[in-house]
Order: C-alpha cells, then sequence, then structure tokens
C-alpha cells in the first residue's frame, strides 16, 4: 500500500502554507519552473502575500489554519539565518506539531542539518537531473543517510523526467520519494521545445508523456506521483476553503471551489427595515449583502445589482454577473 508523508497529506487537505524564503539559486536547472516575477529577486512570500515583517507569514498562517508549512525557493538555504528565525517563529506560535520540510536543491552537510534540527522536520532534497545516473556516490545520498540518523524525515522530490529508473537506488536511503508531474511554465518552456516536448492543452500545464516516465519507479510504494491538475486545483481549492471558512462575512456563500459569493446593490432608496444588521456592509456607494436576497427579491432593491465570486479575504474576484 502507498504510504503518503505527513507533509503530503496536509498538502491534501489544504493545510500547508508555502514559504517562499527567496527567489537566488545558483543552480541553472534547464526544467526549473519559477516564474520571472520571483526568481533571482531575495523577496519572500507566504503563498502570495509579500513578507515585509514575520508577523506577515504568521498572520497568512492563521488565517489558513496551517497545520503545516513547506520552505522553499529558489534555494532557502542561501538563507539559512532566515529559514531558521522564519521557522522557530513558526514552531513558536503554532508548537512544535506544525510540521515542517524543506526543500533544496542541494544535499545539506552535518553542520546545515544541525542548524535545521529541531526547526524542521522533513528534508526535501532535489538531486538535478543530470546526477541521477550516479546518484549512489553523489553527496544526496550521504546527506539523505546523515540525515535519518540525525532523526529527519527524508525525502527525494523530482520531476517527472526520463531517466527515473536511475533513482530506484536511492529508495533505501529515504522514506518517500516524490516525483512531480513535469510542470511547463513560461520560463522553461523554450528549453521544453528544445528537448522536444509539448504542452497537453491549453487549460493544463502538463507535458504528455510524463506519467510513463516514472511508470517503473511508480511500482514501489515509497514513491508518489503528485499530479500537476493536484497541485493547480485540489491543493489550492483546499486552501481556499480554509480561507474562507476563517474569513468569510455571514452573508457570504462559501463554494465549493472555496470562492466566495455575495450581491452588490448600488441603492436607489432606504435599506429595508427587515434586512437584519449582520446580514449587510454599508460602504460610501453600495451595500454589500446576501446574493439571494437581491436575486429574490429584486423589486425590494431598486438600483443597479450584481452577484460577485472571488477569492476568499478580498481576493481576486473570479466573476461579476449583473442582476
Ligand atoms: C522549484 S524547486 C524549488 C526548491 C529547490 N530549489 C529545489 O530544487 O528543490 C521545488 C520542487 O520543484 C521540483 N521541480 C523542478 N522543476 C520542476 C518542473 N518543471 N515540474 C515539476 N516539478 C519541478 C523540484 O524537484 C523540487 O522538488
Ligand atoms: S535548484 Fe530548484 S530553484 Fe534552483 S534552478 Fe533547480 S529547480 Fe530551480
Amino acid at each position: 500500500m502507498q504510504v503518503l508523508s505527513k507533509a503530503c497529506r496536509q498538502c491534501r487537505e489544504g493545510a500547508k502554507m508555502v514559504l517562499f524564503v527567496t527567489g537566488m539559486c545558483s543552480k541553472k536547472c534547464w526544467y526549473c519552473p519559477i516564474s520571472d516575477e520571483r526568481r533571482g529577486k531575495d523577496r519572500a512570500y507566504a503563498n502570495d502575500r509579500v513578507i515585509i515583517r514575520p508577523e506577515d507569514m504568521i498572520e497568512e498562517a492563521r488565517i489558513m489554519s496551517a497545520l503545516g508549512t513547506g520552505v522553499t525557493g529558489g534555494e532557502a538555504l542561501l538563507e539559512m539565518d532566515r529559514v531558521m528565525s522564519f521557522c522557530r517563529l513558526l514552531k513558536r506560535e503554532f508548537g512544535e506539531e506544525h510540521h515542517i520540510h524543506l526543500y533544496t536543491g542541494t544535499a545539506p552537510d552535518e553542520e546545515c542539518l544541525k542548524n535545521l534540527k529541531g526547526l524542521v522536520d522533513e528534508i526535501r532534497m532535489h538531486p538535478p537531473h543530470e546526477v541521477w545516473k550516479e546518484i549512489l556516490s553523489t553527496d544526496y545520498i550521504k546527506s539523505a543517510k546523515k540525515a535519518k540518523e540525525m532523526g529527519f524525515e527524508v525525502t527525494i522530490e523530482v520531476p517527472s523526467l526520463p531517466g527515473l529508473k536511475y533513482l530506484i537506488p536511492a529508495l533505501p536511503y529515504l522514506d518517500y520519494m516524490n516525483i512531480n508531474e513535469l510542470e511547463w511554465s513560461e520560463t522553461n518552456a523554450e528549453e521544453m521545445r528544445i528537448r522536444g516536448y509539448s504542452l497537453e492543452d491549453n487549460y493544463h500545464n502538463a507535458v504528455p508523456g510524463a506519467k510513463a516516465w516514472a511508470e517503473e519507479i511508480l511500482k514501489d510504494p515509497k514513491v508518489h506521483w503528485c499530479s500537476s491538475t493536484f497541485k493547480d486545483s485540489v491543493q489550492l481549492r483546499e486552501r481556499l476553503k480554509r480561507i474562507a471558512n476563517n474569513t468569510a462575512r455571514p452573508f457570504e456563500e462559501i463554494t465549493d471551489d472555496g470562492t466566495v459569493v455575495y450581491g452588490v446593490w448600488y441603492p436607489e432608496c432606504d435599506i429595508p427595515e427587515d434586512l437584519e444588521e449582520d446580514q449587510y456592509e454599508k460602504y460610501d456607494d453600495r451595500i454589500e449583502t446576501s446574493w439571494w436576497i437581491l436575486a429574490d427579491f429584486p423589486d425590494d432593491f431598486p438600483g443597479r445589482k450584481e452577484i460577485i465570486e472571488r477569492y476568499p479575504n478580498n481576493g481576486m474576484v473570479v466573476e461579476v454577473t449583473p442582476l
């Protein structure tokens, strides 16, 4: 039976915050999907929120009721002090049980692991594609052995590329292996085309054939396949639902996609007396209330009316429907 890591289980529930420590990285993986907006910039984000002060990160974790955090980048370990102080803060605020896994393209040595001990629960290494063939003679295996000895959970996570079978001998040194469906992005598109890869369709950023490369290694129960649709839809949707449950106003409806829906009325008369106070919010030019009140009783609300669907907590507007 497949064994799923704690980090992956929390991610599936939308309960893992993504902590992007820095966009800096000295490696040049041709398939790296990091966006131009983030790549090479020393700026930190908690999910999509820029971190100006550490409290921004705590606020983001709180708003989604995060049970854990995935520390990523760029190369997070280039900013060791920042990683340590962010993780320390998260553990202090949310308790030891707040599960932290850290992505790295490096093979952390003993000194680095000592710094992370007690702050990070799982080390998730990404040996670049060009070393897969000789994986057993790389520092990634040395690092995996040391990390396990020190009590970390140890995972290798790589994108699905030809040659995954070369990683099979690494499995005994690991707790888990994660194969990400190869993801197409604006920043790796040119390199993908050079290698003859194409885009599945206009709606998904998956590359056809990527699952077939993983077929053999996936027979091992330690190995987990993470599809790009899963990342784009399930993970995001579940996180939005958690944020919506914490932030939606009493008159907002939470959808199965984790968005919120409400009505907007630009009034041409006074607010009807039977509209209870917690059922609306008043602004200079408009009233926001339940969408169905405006849709079911249009004559009680003369003036322009519309239904808004948006990401929770004042997020991006998805749809505006005039009534
Ligand atoms: C983008 S990296 C950033 C963190 C760190 N620099 C590293 O390489 O692990 C995060 C994860 O994405 C994976 N990855 C890299 N390129 C990918 C691609 N094109 N599609 C899917 N996953 C990819 C890596 O294996 C790694 O596990
Ligand atoms: S190590 Fe990670 S962030 Fe750096 S180039 Fe490779 S995939 Fe991108």
